[in-house]
């Protein structure tokens, strides 16, 4: 597919490695409430008729569970990609996206997004330019916006919570552009995983060195000074200057296996980054 296609549809010709073609789960559009929604909301609002209770909604929240993890089986390695819904196609940010769909495909790596737009549709877009598989996990929202146009497989989610386990589970690391809420949402889900140790080995590259800095600044000053994380959890994260970067980061560091390795750290001692050859990675 060229880059220049028109986003008419996903390309789903033979031959793409994931056979099963675009494939819907769970709620499209949107009328009335959504799930999350109807879940999240209390019953003292509104009574609710006891096929909508929450013992029910359990059962069809497992549902969810099954089918996703059904659909994504084997998806091989992989990697997320997260960025803002609002990112522009031209804006640096987009094209920075695309690039680093583009290198993760060419690096042998599934590109996993929300299959929304923006940023995420950049990094779908530039895996199909790499050639590589590319896949959307939507979430039913109140404005449905549908999914991007460059998806192999897709599957829509009902269940924000649902939908980050997949992220977690299917992807061996992240690659953050930048993003509002939601991306800060999915980052720091992922850090706190790690942190805690649910998850190891887990890289996760911030992409834009001038965007995200503040709030590396902010986690070591504040964070770090206050006592509220310990120092060496500073380097749960990595920051990239450039799409080239933040790829060759992730994909080092898949490849290395253990990392961070919280075990071979000493935090007596605050060892640096540059102590475990990851002076590139090292937080500025
Ligand atoms: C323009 C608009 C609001 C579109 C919403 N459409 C979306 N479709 C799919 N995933 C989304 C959407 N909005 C937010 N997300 C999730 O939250 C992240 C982006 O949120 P934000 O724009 O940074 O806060 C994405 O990585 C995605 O996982």
């Amino acid at each position: 597919m060229s880059s220049d296609a028109p986003s008419s549809g996903p390309d789903v010709t033979p031959g793409n490695r994931v056979r099963r073609g675009p494939q819907i789960l769970g709620g499209a559009a949107a009328e009335g409430p959504t799930f999350d929604q109807l879940l999240l909301r209390s019953d003292q609002e509104e009574p609710q008729p006891s096929t909508t209770t929450d013992a029910w909604r359990v059962m069809r929240i497992q549902g969810e569970f099954i089918e996703g993890f059904g659909a994504l089986a084997n998806l091989g390695p992989a990697i997320s990609v997260f960025g803002s819904a609002r990112t522009q196609p031209g804006a640096p940010e987009y094209e920075q996206a695309r690039e680093v769909g583009r290198r993760l495909s060419e690096a042998g790596f599934t590109v996993v997004t929300g299959g929304g737009p923006g940023a995420m549709e950049a990094a779908n877009r530039g895996a199909k330019e790499g050639g590589g598989v590319s896949v959307g996990l939507g979430i039913e929202l109140p404005h449905e916006q549908g999914m991007n146009a460059w998806i192999d497989l897709g599957v829509d989610f009902r269940y924000f919570f649902v939908r980050k386990v997949m992220f977690l589970k299917y992807s061996q690391g992240f690659v953050v552009a930048p993003g509002g809420l939601g991306t800060l949402d999915e980052l720091f889900e992922a850090l706190t995983l790690v942190q805690t140790g649910k998850v190891t080995a887990f890289p996760v590259v911030l992409l834009g060195r001038d965007f995200w800095s503040p709030l590396v600044d902010w986690i070591r000053d504040t964070l770090v000074t206050r006592g509220m994380i310990n120092a060496v959890d500073i380097h749960l994260l990595q920051v990239a200057d450039t799409p080239e970067e933040a790829v060759a980061l992730v994909v080092n560091t898949v490849a290395g296996g253990r990392w961070p390795d919280r075990e071979a750290w000493d935090p007596e001692h605050h060892r640096t980054a540059a102590d475990h050859g990851m002076a590139a990675g090292d937080p500025q």
